[in-house]
């Protein structure tokens, strides 16, 4: 027999590991199971029922959906807190309305979950799902299904900061900013790897022009006008380009970091009439799901220790502050547009961002 035991990483990965193959089966549409001290607890994504799972899971029995406060409180129920409600019958669609639907409201008692099955809705917002699973608690084994400890999940993101490696570098000329370099990391806890790029020739010693850059497909690449983010990056190289360099992190957090799907579904939602923050609420998500632990680490691999934080979000400055750097910021604006003059406005009015902005009123 051949010892491979040196072929595979070093114990304390292990975990963050089984927590990546656990996303990979929940995207997959594949239950997982989540075990705690407490016991186990099988978990399937609300969003991947369909005909067959439902009658599986109902045969099992005991099953209970588990929603976040967000989405609790669009249905009605005012809550500090995610909450579980009895499924004496899996009906896919009062589950479809219960995870979705804008004018759903809740016809069932809402119980307090414990630790493990708020974990389970984190291993959902991990794999970029809508935070909604199906749980039964198992009182006989299942086969053939992965396995993750509760632990290893709350343990998740930080473990993603420590083991964030940079993997290769290379000069890339970019438009505006001739002068530029391409640096990749692995790790992070988007679902790919981390791109920064260093424009210029930037005294790392002094403080550095950074501009921490969230993915967004569809403004970033296509263009689009209903957000100021490719406005935002291309500018932003150019400014640092003429004015000393600098570092952008591009962040796999696309959708603030809820995924593209369901920054899609968002729009949809939006083009309906809900604001930016209200579609995802619709959703059952937060304000804004980003954490900026990773990129912080990735400006240390760099060797940067002073920034001049290119933003107009005041959670990013807390969040390389809390993190040891030293952090001035400038303003930076993104162009505004008749199409999304009104997502700024939101910003600014609903999650603090320090912008400026006109927005044209009905007399105007
Ligand atoms: N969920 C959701 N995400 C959006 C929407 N519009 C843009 N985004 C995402 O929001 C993020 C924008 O991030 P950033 O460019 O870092 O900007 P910011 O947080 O506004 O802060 P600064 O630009 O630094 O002031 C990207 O991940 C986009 O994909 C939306 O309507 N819904
Ligand atoms: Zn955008």
């Amino acid at each position: 027999m051949h010892d491979i035991s040196g072929l595979f990483p070093a114990h304390e990965n292990l975990g963050a590991i089984s927590v990546e193959r656990a996303v990979a089966e929940l995207r997959a549409g594949r239950p997982v199971v989540l075990a705690e001290a407490t016991g186990r607890l099988l978990v399937y994504p609300a969003e991947q029922l369909d005909k067959t799972s439902a009658e599986t899971l109902e045969r099992i029995g005991g099953a209970r959906l588990i929603l976040s406060m967000q989405r609790l409180e669009r249905l009605g129920v005012a809550r500090d807190a995610p909450g579980l409600i009895a499924l004496p019958r899996i009906d896919l669609d009062r589950i479809a309305a219960l995870i979705m639907d804008e004018e759903a409201r809740i016809d069932a008692p809402v119980v307090h979950p414990i630790p493990a099955e708020e974990a389970a809705l984190d291993l959902l917002r991990l794999a970029q799902l809508l935070p909604a699973a199906i749980l039964i608690k198992l009182d006989a084994p299942v086969a053939g299904v992965n396995e993750v400890a509760g632990c290893d999940i709350r343990a998740f993101r930080a473990r993603k900061i420590t083991s964030l490696r940079l993997i290769g570098r290379a000069p890339v000329p970019l438009e505006g900013a001739t002068h530029s370099e391409i640096v990749v990391f692995r790790g992070g806890e988007g679902l790919r790897d981390q791109a920064a790029v260093i424009v210029g020739t930037p005294d790392l010693a002094g403080p550095v022009h950074v501009r921490l850059h969230s993915a967004c497909l569809t403004g970033d690449l296509f263009g689009s006008l209903k957000c100021d983010c490719g406005d935002q990056l291309r500018h932003t190289a150019k400014f640092m380009a003429e004015n000393g360099g600098g570092v952008i992190l591009y962040l796999d957090q696309e959708g603030r970091g809820n995924g593209l799907s369901n920054k899609i579904r968002a729009y949809g939602l939006q083009a309906q009439g809900h604001d930016t923050y209200d579609a995802d609420e619709i959703l059952g998500f937060g304000l804004d799901q980003r954490r900026f632990g990773y990129a912080a680490r990735m400006l240390d691999l760099l060797g940067v220790t002073r920034v001049r934080l290119m933003t107009n979000n005041p959670k990013k400055i807390e969040a390389l502050r809390a993190a040891g750097l030293d952090v001035s910021d400038q303003r930076i604006q993104g162009r505004p547009t008749p199409q999304n003059i009104h997502y700024l406005a939101t910003k600014r009015d609903r999650a603090g961002h320090l912008l400026d902005v006109d927005v044209p009123t009905a007399e105007d």
